[in-house]
């Protein structure tokens, strides 16, 4: 369907929207069913067979100790939290950076809890943007998250009554942003300093990501390599100062996944009386439950003291690391002045895909280039009337 590109943009209308795309967390503990519903529903994460039938079953039944596990972090995820200062703070920058796109405005994108994705691009609708940014806060890809966020956009149009007035882009994937790697590298430098001054030199870095199901991974799914590369940025930025692995958590269900495991490698390397390490969760960029309960509560207090770790400790997640909010807005930035829709890597499915929502989500994207393309040549009169 064609789409009205010129519009008249006020001071105080945003002209560019960004759609931050994530899982999202239980704010509260009455959330959590809610929040595992539609984890378990997600046939893009999870396919199961009877999908509908047995999701309310699992989610029924992980309920109580998931809500266990939220109470003894406070209650509830802060990811919400954290997503909005870092929005805040990106479209401020962004603002300063990118005044032929401002005003910039953020809208969270959650998958499994509100703002959910579909209720926000309603929101971005209403609000008459010229442009929209769908971008994924998982720095590397997985088709079990950015991919889901991503089919859930196109699901949600596909649906829609009303005709689109949005052009849309994706930034997919920014595993090794070099304000990313500085942000992780100087978390990591603060925390190392806080061991034992005769212990220092002795730290394993252990950096750890949620696994994947190896039949993800044996699908051809890019995100165990994209971990991979932000791990090498991050210690190129710390100049090799330490040894360090890549260790694997979370796994859940009887498969198998990814490993090594976290806590097996921890227990491994103090085994190999390597007893002071330094955890690192680097595949999710503010705090959630992984780090604040089965890092900091399962692994570094209860694990670390039954195997007779000397010192443990974990990196603190970026937050609102000021490097890290800097590195969103240049990412949008980049990403604002390029005159394509998404990256080339976006459109390739998986070898191994069955899934035929990717392929279709893919073409939705690619099918924007056409409005970008027009929105772009009106944005710059001169070289349309210059040139051939
Ligand atoms: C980059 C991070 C993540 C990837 C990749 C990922 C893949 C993945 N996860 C499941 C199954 C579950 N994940 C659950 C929770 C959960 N997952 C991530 C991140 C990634 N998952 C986070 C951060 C969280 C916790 C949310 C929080 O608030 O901290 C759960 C629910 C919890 C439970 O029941 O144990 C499930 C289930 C699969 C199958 C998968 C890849 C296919
Ligand atoms: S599962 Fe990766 S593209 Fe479909
Ligand atoms: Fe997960």
């Amino acid at each position: 369907m064609a789409k009205i590109v010129s519009r008249q943009f006020s001071a105080q209308k945003p002209k560019t929207g960004i759609l931050m795309l994530n899982m999202g967390g239980p704010e509260t503990t009455e959330d959590v069913y809610d929040f595992l519903l539609r984890l378990f529903s997600d046939k893009d994460l999870i396919p199961l067979p009877a999908q509908s039938k047995l999701a309310p079953m699992i989610a029924k039944r992980r309920t109580p100790s998931i809500q266990t596990q939220y109470q003894k972090i406070g209650g509830g995820s802060p990811i919400k939290k954290w997503t909005e200062l870092q929005g805040q703070g990106m479209v401020e920058i962004l603002d300063k950076i990118s005044p032929a796109t401002a005003p910039h405005k953020f809208y969270i994108g959650f998958r499994y809890v509100h703002p959910l994705t579909e209720e926000s691009i309603e929101q971005m609708e209403s609000d008459g943007l010229q442009r929209a940014v769908a971008f994924t806060q998982y720095p590397q890809y997985s088709c079990s998250t950015t991919g889901s966020s991503l089919n859930a956009i196109y699901k949600h149009y596909k649906q829609r009554i009303s005709p689109s007035e949005l052009i849309w882009s994706v930034i997919d994937r920014w595993p090794t942003h070099p304000g990313l790697a500085q942000a992780f590298a100087d978390n990591i430098r603060k925390e190392i300093a806080k061991f034992p001054i005769e212990d220092q030199d002795d730290v394993v870095i252990l950096f750890s990501a949620h696994s994947l199901p190896m039949k993800v991974v044996n699908r051809g799914d890019p995100y165990p390599a994209e971990v991979g590369a932000t791990v090498q940025r991050v210690m190129e930025e710390l100049g090799h100062s330490h040894p360090y692995r890549l260790v694997w958590q979370s796994k859940v269900g009887p498969l198998p996944w990814l490993s090594p495991q976290t806590d097996e490698a921890i227990k491994g390397l103090v085994n190999r009386d390597k007893k002071n390490i330094l955890l690192v969760p680097i595949a999710f960029t503010s705090d959630h439950i992984e780090t604040l309960y089965e890092l900091d509560l399962e692994y570094s207090q209860h694990l670390g003291s039954e195997v007779g770790v000397k010192n443990i400790r974990r990196a603190e997640s970026l937050n609102n690391h000021p490097v890290f909010i800097e590195a969103l807005a240049d990412i949008v930035k980049t990403h604002l002045n390029s005159p394509k829709v998404c990256n080339p890597q976006l459109l390739l499915r998986c070898p191994m895909c069955v899934n035929l929502t990717c392929d279709f989500s893919k073409e939705f994207f690619a099918s924007q280039q056409k409005y970008l393309d027009v929105l772009i040549d009106e944005s710059h009169p001169q070289k349309q009337k210059g040139s051939k």
